[in-house]
C-alpha cells in the first residue's frame, strides 16, 4: 500500500500511515508538482494525500482511475473537481471541525486588527514614524455592543460567532441557504436576507464554501451596499471578494477596512495597493496553521487513506 502527499505532511498524520504499513512518499520540492509530475506520481500509489497544490481537474483524474481516495488536508474542497472524482468512482476527503477553533481566531485577530489599525502602527513604527503622540490620531473603532454579519454560519462562521457575542457583546444576524437553529437558540442569532446582511452589519465576516454561488459574491454592487464605517473580512477564500471593487471601496470609502487571510490569486503578490492601505491587514491563509490543528488535519486524512485501503467505509467522504 502506498501514498503520495503534495507537500509534506505533520508528523501524526504521516506515523498512523507508516504504523498501518503504508509506505509514505512525500514531495518535498518548495514548488507545485507540474501535471505531469503529479499523474507520474499519482500512477505509482494507491492513494493522493493533497496538502497544496494546483487543483485537481478532471483530465488528472482520468489518468488516475486507480486511486482508492483523494484525501485532501483541508475543510474547502474547491481545489478539486468533486464532481469528476465521483463519476470517476474516486471517494474525496476532508478534514471538518477539527480545524474551526484555529480559522475563526484567524478571522477573529483580522476584525481586531482592522478594527485598531494594528499592521499598520506596526508598519509605522518599523518605520521610524512614531515621534509624537495626537490624540486625535491613530483612531480605531470599538468593536463593543456592534452587529457581526456572518455570511455562511456553519463550523467556522458559529465559532466565530461565539468569539464576537462573548468578547463584545455583539449582536449576530446571519445569512445561509438554510436556518441554523442551534445559533439561533445558543448565541441569539438572528437570520436575515443577504441585503440586510450588507446593510446592517457593522462587521461580515465570511464563512461559507468558495462555490459557483457565492464566488464573487463580494463585489461592487454589495460593497456599495454596506456601511461606510463596515470592516470586511473574509478567512473562507479569496474567490468569493472581486479584489478590484474590494480595492475601490476602500479607495473611495463605501466600507471602512478589511481582513484578509484568503486573496485570489495566492500568494498576494508585493506592491498589491491593499498591502499599503492603513485600515487593511492581510495574511497568508494561516487559518488552520497551528501545530495541534495540522497534526489534527493530518490524522483525519490519514485515517480515512487508511479506511480506504482497508476497504472500509471512510469518516470524511464529501463526494
Ligand atoms: N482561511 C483558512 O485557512 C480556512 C478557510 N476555510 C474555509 O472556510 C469554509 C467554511 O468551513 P466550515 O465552517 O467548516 O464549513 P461549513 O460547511 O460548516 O459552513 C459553511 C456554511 O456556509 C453556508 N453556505 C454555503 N453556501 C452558501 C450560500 N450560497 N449562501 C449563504 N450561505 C452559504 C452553509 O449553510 P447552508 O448550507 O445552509 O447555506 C454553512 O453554514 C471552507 O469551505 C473553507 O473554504 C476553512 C478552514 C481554514
Ligand atoms: O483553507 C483551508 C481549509 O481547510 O479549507
Amino acid at each position: 500500500m502506498r501514498v503520495f502527499t503534495t507537500r509534506r505532511i505533520p508528523e501524526e498524520g504521516l506515523t498512523l500511515l507508516q504504523r498501518a504499513g503504508i509506505t509514505v512518499t512525500q514531495w518535498t520540492e518548495r514548488r507545485n508538482l507540474t501535471d505531469e509530475e503529479l499523474v507520474a506520481h499519482c500512477q505509482e500509489n494507491d492513494a493522493l494525500l493533497f496538502a497544496g497544490g494546483k487543483r485537481i481537474e478532471r483530465a488528472f483524474l482520468e489518468q488516475c482511475r486507480h486511486l482508492k481516495v483523494i484525501a485532501l488536508l483541508s475543510v474547502g474542497y474547491d481545489n478539486i473537481d468533486v464532481q469528476a472524482a465521483a463519476d470517476l468512482g474516486i471517494p474525496v476527503t476532508n478534514t471538518p471541525d477539527v480545524l474551526s477553533d484555529a480559522t475563526a481566531d484567524i478571522a477573529f485577530l483580522l476584525m481586531l486588527a482592522v478594527s485598531r489599525k494594528v499592521f499598520y502602527m506596526h508598519k509605522r513604527i518599523i518605520n521610524g514614524e512614531w515621534k509624537f503622540s495626537d490624540p486625535t490620531a491613530n483612531l480605531g473603532i470599538s468593536l463593543e455592543g456592534k452587529t457581526l454579519g456572518i455570511w455562511g454560519l456553519g463550523k467556522i462562521g458559529y465559532v466565530m460567532a461565539k468569539r464576537c457575542r462573548d468578547a463584545y457583546g455583539m449582536k449576530i444576524i446571519y445569512n445561509n441557504r438554510s436556518r441554523n437553529e442551534a445559533a439561533e437558540k445558543e448565541l441569539g442569532a438572528i437570520p436575515v436576507s443577504f441585503d440586510e446582511l450588507l446593510t446592517q452589519s457593522d462587521v461580515i465576516s465570511i464563512h461559507t464554501a468558495l462555490t459557483p454561488d457565492t464566488k464573487g459574491r463580494f463585489d461592487k454592487a454589495a460593497f456599495d451596499r454596506m456601511k461606510s464605517s463596515a470592516i470586511f473580512i473574509n478567512a473562507a477564500r479569496g474567490g468569493i471578494h472581486n479584489e478590484t471593487d474590494l480595492i475601490a471601496a476602500l479607495e473611495n470609502g463605501s466600507i471602512w477596512g478589511a481582513g484578509l487571510d484568503v486573496t485570489n490569486p495566492e500568494p498576494m503578490q508585493p506592491g498589491n495597493p491593499l498591502l499599503d492601505m492603513p485600515t487593511v491587514a492581510v495574511l497568508p491563509h494561516i487559518g488552520s496553521a497551528t501545530v495541534e490543528t495540522r497534526n489534527a488535519m493530518s490524522t483525519i486524512a490519514a485515517q480515512n487513506i487508511i479506511a480506504a485501503l482497508q476497504g472500509k467505509k471512510l469518516p470524511n467522504q464529501v463526494n
